[in-house]
C-alpha cells in the first residue's frame, strides 16, 4: 500500500514512513492511493470474530508489506486485550432502533484508546527494528493527550511532548496526562486554545530544525494515518452485531477533528453499507456552516461543555476535500491556503457531493445537558457531553426510523462531571479503579505562552535519546 499527500507535492510513502512521518512535508495529510475493497460476502463472513481478528481483517491491507502478519495479529491482541469490557466496543441500547457504541472502556476511557494504543505498539515496534528515536509531538483538547501519554510511555526509543490549551479541558482530562510520570513525558499546557497548540505542532512538523538534526518528529494526532486506519474497524464490528451487512446503518459522530467521521467515511467506501453519517459538532460548528451554507469560515473559538470538540480547524476536512476534489492535491492547498486568510466555498457540484456524504447538527450547551437529563431520565444511562452531542444531533437528522442509528459514544462521563452537574443530573459519574486515586496523584506540567518559539525552545532543551 501507498500513501500520497493531499497537497500533491510529497513522495508517495509506504506504511512504515507514513507512520514516522506524520504530516508529510507539502504540509498535507496522508492517505492510501487506493482503499482496500470488501464484498457483502467477506464482510458477512466475518460475523462472530473477536474484535482483534476483525482489526486484522479490516486493517491488514493497510499495513501488509511493512509489518509481518503475525506480528500484527500480537500487536492486536496486546492493545485490545487490555481493554476492560469483553465486548471491546459492546452496543448499548437507548432508544427504539437507537444505540449508543461504545468507545470508553479502554486504559483512558475514550475512544482515542482504540488507535493510540495500537499507534503505540506500532511505533515501538518500527523504532526498534531501526534502532531510532523519534519525538512525539502532539495537540489535545482533552482526550488524544493521554491516550498517547499511555500508548507511547513505554517505547523506549520515544520523548513525548503533549500540548493542551491552558485551562480548557476538563480536571479529569488533565490529571489523566499530568500524572504520568516518566522522564521521557511533558505536558506544555499552552496560553491559547486547541487551533494554536495544533498550528504549532503542524508548523513544528514543516521545520524541524528546532531539533538540531538529530532525532525526528513523528505524530499522534489524527494527522497520522495510523490513527484513521484503527478507527475504521468499529464500524464494521458495530454493523456485524447488529445484522449488517444484509441491512445499513446509520451513524451519529460527535466530531472535533473530523478524523473519526472520516474514519466512517473510509468505511462505507471500503463496503460497509452505511446509510447516513451525521457530523455532530457543538457551538464551535465550522463544519455544520459548511454542510448546511457551503461557507467554510474560520470564527471565534468557544470554551464549551464539550471541550474535546472546541476545535475550529478541522484537520481531517483536508482529506475529504481531497476527495471531494477528484484528488487534485493543488486544488486543495489552493483552497486552504485561502480559508487561512478568510472565507471559501468550494463549486456547487462538489458541495451537494458533500451533503450526499454527509448531514449535520450543531448542538449547544442547553441542548447537550437536556439531552444527558432526557436520556438519564429515561434509562438511567449516563452519557457524556459529546456523545450526548451524538445523541442530539442523531435524532436532529434522522431519516429512517427502521435504520439502527448508532450514536459513537466517545468518552466515559467520568471524565466530565462538571458538564454532568450542569445538567442537572444528580448520579455521579464514578472513575474505575484503576483512577480512584487520580485526585491525590501528584502532577507535572509547564505552563507556556502561545508562542512557537517557546515551545520549540521547551523541547528542543528537554528531549532526550534514551
Ligand atoms: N479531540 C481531540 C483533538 C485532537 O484530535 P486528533 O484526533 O487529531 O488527535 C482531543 O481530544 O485531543
Amino acid at each position: 500500500m501507498r500513501y500520497i499527500s493531499t497537497r500533491g507535492d510529497s513522495p508517495a510513502l509506504d506504511f512504515e514512513d507514513v507512520l514516522l512521518t506524520g504530516l508529510a512535508p507539502d504540509g498535507g495529510l496522508y492517505v492510501p492511493e487506493s482503499l482496500p475493497q470488501f464484498n457483502l460476502e467477506e464482510i458477512r463472513s466475518w460475523r462472530g470474530l473477536s474484535y482483534s481478528e476483525l482489526a486484522f481483517k479490516v486493517m491488514y491491507p493497510f499495513v501488509e508489506g511493512a509489518i509481518p502478519a503475525d506480528d500484527f495479529r500480537t500487536m492486536l491482541d496486546d492493545t485490545y486485550g487490555a481493554f476492560a469490557h469483553k465486548a471491546i466496543a459492546p452496543l448499548v441500547q437507548i432508544d427504539s432502533n437507537e444505540w449508543v457504541l461504545e468507545l470508553f472502556h479502554g486504559p483512558t476511557l475514550a475512544f482515542k484508546d482504540f488507535a493510540l494504543q495500537l499507534l503505540g505498539r506500532l511505533l515501538d515496534y518500527v523504532l526498534e527494528r531501526r534502532k531510532q528515536h523519534v519525538v512525539i509531538m502532539g495537540a489535545t483538547s482533552g482526550d488524544t493527550g493521554s491516550a498517547a501519554i499511555e500508548g507511547c510511555r513505554r517505547c523506549e526509543h520515544v520523548d513525548i511532548f503533549i500540548l493542551h490549551p491552558y485551562q480548557r479541558v476538563s480536571e479529569v482530562q488533565r490529571r489523566q496526562m499530568t500524572t504520568v510520570q516518566g522522564d521521557n513525558i511533558y505536558n506544555i499546557a499552552v496560553r491559547g486554545n486547541f487551533d494554536d497548540c495544533q498550528r504549532m505542532v503542524k508548523a513544528s512538523f514543516g521545520d524541524q530544525s528546532f531539533l538540531g538534526g538529530k532525532t525526528q518528529l513523528a505524530a499522534v494526532n489524527s494527522i497520522n494515518w495510523a490513527r484513521i486506519m484503527a478507527q475504521i474497524v468499529y464500524y464494521f464490528h458495530a454493523s456485524l452485531a447488529l445484522g449488517g451487512p444484509d441491512r445499513s446503518m446509520a451513524f451519529s459522530v460527535p466530531t472535533g477533528n473530523f478524523g473519526d467521521i472520516f474514519a466512517g467515511y473510509l468505511a462505507r467506501k471500503m463496503g460497509l453499507p452505511i446509510s447516513q453519517l451525521v457530523i455532530a459538532t457543538n457551538r464551535n460548528d465550522i463544519l455544520h456552516r459548511f454542510m448546511s451554507g457551503n461557507k467554510y469560515e474560520q470564527q471565534h473559538l468557544e470554551a464549551t461543555l464539550s471541550p474535546s470538540m472546541d476545535i475550529m480547524v478541522s484537520s481531517n476536512f483536508e482529506r475529504l476535500l481531497f476527495d471531494l476534489h477528484g484528488r487534485d492535491g493543488h486544488a486543495v492547498k489552493t483552497l486552504l491556503e485561502d480559508a487561512a486568510k478568510g472565507p471559501v466555498s468550494i463549486d456547487d457540484f462538489r458541495w451537494k457531493q458533500a451533503r450526499s456524504l454527509f448531514d449535520s447538527s450543531a448542538i449547544d450547551d442547553k441542548d447537550t445537558c437536556d439531552t444527558i437529563r432526557d436520556v438519564f431520565q429515561q434509562n438511567a444511562y449516563l452519557l457524556d457531553p459529546h456523545t450526548a452531542i451524538g445523541v442530539r444531533a442523531a435524532r436532529n437528522c434522522r431519516r429512517d426510523a427502521s435504520i439502527p442509528m448508532i450514536t459513537l459514544g466517545t468518552a466515559h462521563p467520568a471524565k466530565f462531571p462538571d458538564a454532568i452537574a450542569a445538567s442537572g443530573v444528580s448520579a455521579k459519574p464514578e472513575l474505575p479503579a484503576h483512577m480512584v486515586d487520580l485526585f491525590e496523584r501528584e502532577e507535572k506540567y509547564t505552563v507556556l505562552d502561545n508562542n512557537i518559539a517557546d515551545v520549540q525552545g521547551f523541547i528542543a532543551k528537554h528531549w532526550k535519546n534514551t
